[in-house]
C-alpha cells in the first residue's frame, strides 16, 4: 500500500535572508489531520519555517503541499489550501472588523466580482464562532491586542484551506480566550480535517495541543517527537539557557519555569 500523502512536506530546506543563512537543511513532514508545533528560543528560525511553508519566502522545490510542489500552485491556487495567521499582521488603516474577515474569502471571489450571500455567510458564521460578532463594524484597529488576533484567526479560518499554519496564534490573548481559541482549532481539526502547523512560546500549552512537537535551534532541527521527547528539562536547559521543572499532566508535560537559586546576601 502507498503510504498516504503528507499535508507538508520540507525537504532540505534551506533560506538565507539579506545573505544571511536562517534555516539550514530541513527536513519536516506533517501528515493531513496532524497538529505540529515548533518550539524554539528567540530566533531560531520558527517564523522564517512557516514563512517558507505558506509561499511567502522562496522555496519552490524545498516545500510539497498535499504532494504538490510550491512552485507549481498559483496564488489563488495555494490561498485555498493554507491560511497563515503571522505573528503581525499588517492592519490596513480605516477597514473595518468583517472587511477585514472578507479578505480571507478572496481566493474564491472572481477578479473584480463581488462577495456572495455564500461569503458573506462564512464570514458571520466565523465572527459568530470567535466571539467577534458585535465587533463587525468597528474599525480594526481600534481593537485590543487579543481581540485583534481573533480577527486575524477569523480571516484565515474564513479562507477555508485545510492547512493552517499559526505563528504564535494565542500570544496577545488572555488565558480564557488562549483555551476558547485552541479549542476551536483543535475542534475545526476533528470536524473538518484541518493539519495545523504553528509557533508557541508557552510550551506547557503547546505541549497540550500538539501531536508532535519540532524543537528548532540556530536555523536546525535540534529535537522533534511526541510533546514527551521533546519537552524535557535537558533539552530546554540546553537549548532555552532556562531553569524549568518539567512535571506530567493531564494532556501533556507542565513546564514551570523555576528561578536559579540566587546568591546569597553579602
Ligand atoms: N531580512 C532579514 N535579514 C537578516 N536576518 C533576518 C531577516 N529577517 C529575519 N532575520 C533573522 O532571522 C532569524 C530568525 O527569525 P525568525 O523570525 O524566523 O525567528 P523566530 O524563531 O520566529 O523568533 P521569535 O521567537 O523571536 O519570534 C532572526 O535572527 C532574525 O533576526
Amino acid at each position: 500500500m502507498t503510504p498516504p500523502v503528507p499535508a507538508v512536506e520540507v525537504r532540505d530546506l534551506r533560506i538565507s535572508l539579506d545573505g544571511v543563512p536562517i534555516l539550514t537543511g530541513i527536513d519536516l513532514a506533517v501528515a493531513a489531520g496532524e497538529w505540529v508545533t515548533v518550539i524554539g528560543p528567540n530566533g531560531a528560525g520558527k517564523s522564517t519555517l512557516l514563512r517558507a511553508v505558506g509561499g511567502l519566502l522562496p522555496a519552490p522545490d524545498a516545500v510539497r503541499l498535499f504532494g504538490t510542489p510550491l512552485g507549481a500552485l498559483r496564488r489563488r491556487e495555494r490561498a485555498r489550501v493554507v491560511a497563515t495567521v503571522a505573528q503581525s499582521p499588517v492592519v490596513p488603516p480605516g477597514m473595518a472588523v468583517l472587511d477585514y474577515v472578507l479578505l480571507g474569502r478572496n481566493p474564491y471571489i472572481a477578479p473584480l466580482g463581488r462577495e456572495s450571500v455564500a461569503d458573506l455567510a462564512v464570514v458571520h458564521e466565523v465572527l459568530g464562532r470567535l466571539d467577534l460578532a458585535g465587533f463587525s463594524t468597528r474599525e480594526l484597529a481600534t481593537l485590543s491586542g487579543g481581540e485583534r488576533q481573533r480577527v486575524f484567526l477569523a480571516r484565515a479560518l474564513a479562507q477555508g484551506a485545510t492547512l493552517l499554519l499559526l505563528d504564535e496564534p494565542t500570544s496577545a490573548l488572555d488565558i480564557g480566550h488562549q483555551q476558547e481559541v485552541l479549542e476551536l482549532v483543535d475542534q475545526l481539526r476533528r470536524t473538518h480535517g484541518l493539519t495545523v502547523l504553528a509557533t508557541m512560546h508557552d510550551l506547557s500549552i503547546a505541549g497540550e495541543y500538539a501531536d508532535r512537537m519540532v524543537l528548532l535551534a540556530a536555523g536546525r532541527i535540534a529535537a522533534s517527537g511526541t510533546p514527551e521527547q521533546v519537552l524535557t528539562e535537558d533539552l530546554l536547559a540546553h537549548h532555552y539557557r532556562a531553569h524549568v521543572r518539567v512535571i506530567p499532566g493531564p494532556h501533556g508535560p507542565l513546564v514551570l519555569p523555576t528561578r536559579p537559586t540566587p546568591p546569597p546576601l553579602s
